[in-house]
């Protein structure tokens, strides 16, 4: 089967037109105050829907990037705009949630109440919050688990608890920054095919992830951002139109390994 490459920036599934724009930069571009240069040029629509991963050397302004969606950072050129507004006013919404590869728990609270601490923050009645928690704990298969502490868990468990957690305020965007990198590769496996599940379960949900690992972006994605430094630009957008569910039969396809042949072969240029 041929392999679909595009510049374009238009994404390939949610149909731009009639689904909701949820992601939009438009020749964005980062400079630091002490003159590092880490985005230059970057275009990108995202719309609902989609799950994009963003892979390239370490460096190449993919945090950045995420940082600049989430309004931790302004972009110091172009246009951004996140569901429909400032990516400030986007937060303020609670439309946006982070995965990050340190779970970032608090040791001394029982999961349930790691869980639903975005809720507790915003006031949200105590009954409404143990069912919201009761619901993510089940959707990452921890239910069993609610009055548990975080050091009672393995890595793999505390990944799933800060994906719940993210998952509580119904997210319609979710920004994961590397979150299965310090797993071992069985348990990241099995969190693909999970976080892939739940992605499915929630026709809306877009997810931008990033990854130094090209199998893993080419197993999760719709499309992968290809990035590449000094300074950090978009250096091709890839479709991976293979269709969902995908379970290990994918991995280990021909087809498979031309899209990681294809991905790397554009991060070593
Ligand atoms: N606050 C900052 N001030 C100055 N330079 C920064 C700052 N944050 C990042 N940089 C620089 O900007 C460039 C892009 O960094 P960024 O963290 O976005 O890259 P990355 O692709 O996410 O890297 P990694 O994969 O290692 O996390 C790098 O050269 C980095 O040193």
């Amino acid at each position: 089967m041929a392999l679909v490459t595009t510049k374009s920036i238009v994404p390939s599934k949610g149909e731009a037109g009639k689904s909701e724009l949820l992601v939009h930069l438009e020749d964005v571009g980062k400079v630091y105050p002490n003159g590092t240069i880490a985005v230059q040029n970057a275009d990108l629509k995202a719309v609902e829907g989609e799950f994009l991963c963003f892979v390239g050397p370490s460096g190449c302004g993919k945090s950045t990037i995420f940082n600049m969606i989430a309004g931790l950072t302004n972009p110091t050129s172009g246009r951004l705009s996140v569901l429909q507004t400032t990516p400030k006013e986007a937060r303020k919404q609670n439309e946006i949630a982070f995965v990050f590869q340190e779970h970032t728990l608090l040791p001394w609270a029982k999961l349930i109440d790691n869980v639903t601490l975005p809720l507790t923050l915003r006031g949200i009645p105590k009954k409404q919050c143990k069912e919201e928690g009761e619901r993510v704990l089940e959707l990452v298969g921890l239910k069993d688990y609610m009055k548990v502490l975080p050091r009672q868990l393995s890595g793999g468990m505390k990944m799933r608890v800060s994906i719940a957690r993210a998952l509580i305020s119904r997210p319609k965007l979710l920004l994961m920054d590397e979150p299965f990198g310090a797993l071992d590769e069985i348990t990241r496996q099995t969190l693909q095919d999970e976080l892939l599940s739940i992605w499915r379960q929630d026709q809306k949900m877009t997810v931008l992830f990033i990854t130094h690992n090209v199998f893993e972006a080419v197993f999760l994605s719709t499309r992968v951002i290809v990035m590449t430094p000094r300074p950090g630009k978009i250096a091709d957008v890839i479709d991976i139109p293979y269709s969902f569910p995908r379970n290990e039969d994918f991995r280990t396809m021909a087809e498979f390994a031309s899209y990681v042949r294809q991905i790397s072969g554009v991060l070593k240029h």
